[in-house]
């Protein structure tokens, strides 16, 4: 994690020319939480903070600034597995078996999304940006669902294994922006979006929540403003927190990280 291992994740944000994994000495600590070349950064956040938005301009940054390969994807999703079960979990086809069931499923997809997409990807040395990952488990089968929380971290436990995010950018914004953003880009609202308000509501606390439980790898950025402004904070809290991997013009100081070390 970012905060165990300062210099080590300093040096999978300097490039993918490092030693890999198989190549550490004996007792050496892996160069990055889950152990490979490449750095994992994942979006969270309620319904509509502009997630999707911030991955796209986040690549086009990262891909013209470093000139590494970058990949993004989605959960649930990212292989053609996961997107047919996604495309059954968001149908609602799972939602009478309850939460826990829902749960199983987004684990199912993210073990087939983690083997054939996200670990490839950073054994290579890639920079996966992932939209969505195990927090949305925890926030929407958890904290909104009602799943037990020692039964999710076991599931997460197996099926992420070390695998877990090197930094995850938390857009925070009011449920009801997030919901009348999603309303107006129009389609129709999934199982999800059809919830109450107070379930939104729930979720944007249980972001926080996993925000000061873990502020050295979570970053909440203010996801109210305008695109361009999202963005630009984005870019601040990647310089602050993965050194090296964006140009210094950029490494202005990251407010929310100050904010989340001091609560
Ligand atoms: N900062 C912003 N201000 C206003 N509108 C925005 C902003 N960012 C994104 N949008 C718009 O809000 C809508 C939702 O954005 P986006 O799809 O990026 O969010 P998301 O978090 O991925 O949503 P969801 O989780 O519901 O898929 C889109 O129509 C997008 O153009
Ligand atoms: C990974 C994951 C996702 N969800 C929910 C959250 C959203 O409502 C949808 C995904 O669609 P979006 O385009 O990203 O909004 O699925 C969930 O409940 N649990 C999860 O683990």
């Amino acid at each position: 994690m970012t905060s165990d291992a300062p210099g080590a994740l300093s040096a999978a944000a300097a490039g993918p020319a490092k030693e890999s994994a198989s190549e550490q000495r004996q007792g050496e600590p892996p160069p990055a939480g889950h152990g490979a070349r490449g750095l994992f950064l994942t979006f969270e956040g309620g319904e509509g903070a502009g997630k999707s938005t911030q991955v796209a301009r986040l690549a086009a940054t990262l891909r013209a600034a470093t000139g590494r390969e970058v990949v993004t994807t989605r959960e649930p999703g990212g292989t053609p597995k996961a997107e047919s079960l996604r495309a059954a979990v968001l149908e609602g086809v799972a939602k009478p078996y309850g939460p826990f069931a829902e749960a199983l499923i987004f684990s199912a997809a993210r073990i087939d999304h983690l083997d054939r997409l996200i670990r490839p990807a950073l054994a290579r040395g890639a920079i996966v940006l992932c939209d969505r990952f195990a927090d949305s488990t925890r926030a929407y089968q958890g904290a909104a669902g009602g799943v037990d929380e020692a039964t999710l971290r076991a599931l997460e436990r197996v099926v992420v294994g070390r695998t877990r995010p090197d930094l995850t950018l938390i857009l925070d914004l009011p449920a009801e922006t997030g919901l009348a953003r999603a309303r107006r880009r129009g389609g129709e609202g999934d199982r999800f979006e059809a919830e109450a308000l107070g379930f939104h509501e729930r979720l944007r606390t249980a972001f926080a929540g996993i925000a000061r439980a873990e502020p050295g790898r979570c970053a909440v950025i203010d996801a109210t403003p305008d695109p361009d402004a999202v963005a630009a904070a984005i870019r601040r809290a990647v310089a602050a927190r993965l050194p090296g991997l964006l140009p210094a013009e950029t490494s202005l100081p990251d407010r929310n990280r100050d904010r989340d070390d001091a609560a």
